[in-house]
């Protein structure tokens, strides 16, 4: 099958530390991925590479076989790929949180009807309807990271990268997330501590360590 990401012999330094070396993966079209490790192991460093966010030390990154040499190389795919990071606080970009969820459709050129309506849609599905005009820095943790994932999810994205998804959801919540993703035919790759969550969406488990990914 088609892969849509391909990660080889990746090596990872920062100022600190020699964080990971060898993470060899390919995950195929709408393949789901999890990644657990320890803390500090790099699976946040990890999901920032294939986003583009950061060089690796060594290796290469190859998205729809076509090998991302610099960070420029991954211009092309922007829009092909969703990222949520584990710290949500800074994403986002307009006050209230429809304005957020359809800033990415208006900016695409969709027009504000159909913008509004697709985004009120979203937030239907992903259950945080109420929440429609209030501002986003007045919401819980847990609140900002479903209303994050609604503005990663409507651009319907090829690759979905989330970094710990669902820490600071409630059972209710995590659930919603989960039926959502399990009905998304994408290529994903979750980073996640929470055992039942990934045993429910992912068929595949990795564990980071310095020395690669183990397959579990
Ligand atoms: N900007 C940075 N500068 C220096 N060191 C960093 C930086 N960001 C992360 N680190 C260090 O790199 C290592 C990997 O961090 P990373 O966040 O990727 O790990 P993680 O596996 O996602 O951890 P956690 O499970 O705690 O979220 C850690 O030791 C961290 O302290």
């Amino acid at each position: 099958m088609s892969c849509s990401i391909n990660l080889k012999e990746l090596g990872y330094k920062n100022s600190t530390k020699d964080v990971f070396n060898s993470v060899t993966l390919n995950v195929s079209h709408e393949e789901k991925v999890a990644i657990i490790g320890a803390n500090g192991s790099g699976k946040s460093s990890l999901l920032k590479i294939i986003a583009g966010l950061i060089t690796p030390t060594s290796g290469g990154v190859f998205l729809f076989h076509d090998e991302m040499k610099s960070l420029k190389d991954f211009r092309k795919y922007r829009c092909d790929i969703g990222y949520l990071p584990q710290d949500v606080s800074d994403h986002f970009l307009c006050p209230t949180v429809i304005e957020d969820v359809m800033f990415a459709l208006r900016a695409k050129g969709k027009s504000k009807d159909d913008a509004y309506k697709k985004s009120y849609e979203m937030l239907q599905s992903l259950g945080i309807v109420h929440l429609e005009n209030r501002n986003i820095y007045d919401l819980s943790g847990g609140e900002q990271k479903i209303v994050a994932l609604a503005g990663i999810l409507i651009t319907e994205p090829k690759i979905l990268l989330l970094d710990e998804p669902t820490n600071a959801l409630d059972e209710d919540a995590e659930q919603k997330i989960i039926d959502i993703l399990n009905s998304i035919k994408k290529s994903m790759i979750i980073v996640s501590h929470h055992k039942t969550f990934i045993e429910k969406l992912a068929p595949t488990v990795y564990k980071l360590n310095k020395d690669g990914l183990n397959r579990l």
